[in-house]
């Protein structure tokens, strides 16, 4: 991956983050409708109800200003979901400390559970269960607040019974929690190999087809977009002289293990900026970012001299291998295809002429009444 492609998913999270925080503020106006409710239900006075809302905004901003800032990448959970559920505790336990009816109390730890849940999409199963046991422990803390403060407002047999549910619950959904974890992990880490499965040739280990052609398109969006700068781009279509001849007098699994082995030699003779993959059977293309027809032509030549100076084990030493190379500049604007296509004239040519040599296709000359 390059920088740039890093560069662009790390933003994609952050966005994907940003776009999170949405459901922690639909959470808090969800709260707040509920404080109003209860000052107009005669419940709770204004003043609470007031901080609260103002203190929801207030954390909300902070926590957009965070993200947008890129601060949130200094936490050990960069989502910041812990953070907010157990920073959104701190206004819900004020104001329920404030409500004079003890069965509208515990309409927040249905709300803190609500919140719970949302984290099982982000968090650990022990985030989630650390969390569970701050809400707990904050209402214990107002339980003893108000024990202190206002007596008359709890029933302890009560509210040790709906302590015990709770302390269930959140059990309950940090289990659930870890199994949605591994879960999770496990699809990734499949779809990583999928991934890989699909861009990979088996037998090279190299880019396949597909692959190929996704990183071309790429490169020549790039060599489009400079090309006021004169950045080039070329490519080259290599295949190996007389293979079938290597499959007829040594067997198929040998015929295997010259691909492979030359395949990495290959690759190791290019610049780590430059990009090969197994075009098909015994073909091979070459892309050369910022690379003109005469330096491709020197790159061509380096790959055909790593050719035949490879030692592979299992040919005879008397055996000389080589390839044949096609290569040409793209054109900023034709197709791929095109380009591919006159790196194919090039490679039959070099075929033509003898193999084991580089042909670049010039540009001024015509074949059969065309420009190739
Ligand atoms: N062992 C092995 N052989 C393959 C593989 N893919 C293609 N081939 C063989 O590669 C050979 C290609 O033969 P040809 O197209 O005649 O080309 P060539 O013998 O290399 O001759 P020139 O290209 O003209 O030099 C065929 O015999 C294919 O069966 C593979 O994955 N493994």
């Amino acid at each position: 991956m390059t920088r740039k492609d890093n560069n662009h998913s790390h933003q994609h999270v952050q966005l994907f983050r940003l776009r999170r925080l949405q459901w922690g503020v639909g959470s808090h106006l969800c709260t707040t409708t509920i404080v109003f409710a209860l000052y107009l239900l005669g419940l709770l006075p204004v003043a609470p109800a007031i901080i609260f809302a103002c203190s929801s905004v207030l954390l909300n901003v902070l926590f957009y200003l965070m993200i947008r800032s890129g601060f949130n990448e200094h936490f050990n959970d960069p989502s910041l979901t812990g953070l907010q559920i157990v920073c959104a505790l701190l206004p819900a336990v004020f104001v329920m400390y404030f409500i004079t009816n003890a069965q509208a109390r515990t309409v927040f730890l249905l709300i803190a559970t609500g919140t719970m849940v949302f984290g099982m999409f982000s968090l650990r199963r022990r985030a989630i269960r650390n969390v569970g046991w701050t809400i707990l422990a904050s209402y214990l803390a107002l339980l003893l607040a108000l024990q202190v403060g206002a007596p008359e407002r709890i029933d302890w047999r009560v509210e040790v019974v709906v302590m015990f549910a709770y302390a269930s619950v959140i059990y309950l959904v940090s289990y659930l929690g870890g199994k949605l974890v591994n879960m999770r992990s496990r699809l990734k880490a499949q779809n990583k190999q999928l991934e890989r499965m699909a861009s990979l040739d088996p037998l090279t280990d190299l880019p396949n087809r597909r692959a190929l052609m996704q990183t071309f398109q790429r490169a020549t969006h790039q060599a489009d977009r400079r090309d006021k700068d004169h950045e080039s781009l070329s490519i080259g279509l290599l295949d190996i002289d007389n293979f079938k001849q290597i499959n007829d007098s040594f067997g198929h699994d040998i015929g295997d293990a010259v691909l492979k082995k030359l395949s990495a030699k290959l690759r190791r003779t290019l610049r780590q900026e430059d990009f090969i993959g197994r075009f098909g059977g015994e073909e091979f293309l070459v892309l050369l970012p910022e690379t003109a027809l005469e330096a491709a032509e020197a790159t061509g030549q380096r790959l055909c001299e790593a050719t035949r100076q490879a030692v592979i084990e299992e040919l005879p030493v008397s055996y000389s291998l080589s390839v044949s190379i096609g290569v040409t500049e793209y054109r900023p604007g034709e197709k791929i295809e095109a380009t591919i296509k006159r790196a194919d004239r090039a490679l039959y040519e070099a075929k033509a002429g003898g193999r084991n040599r580089v042909i670049a296709a010039n540009h001024l000359l015509p074949e059969s009444g065309q420009v190739v």
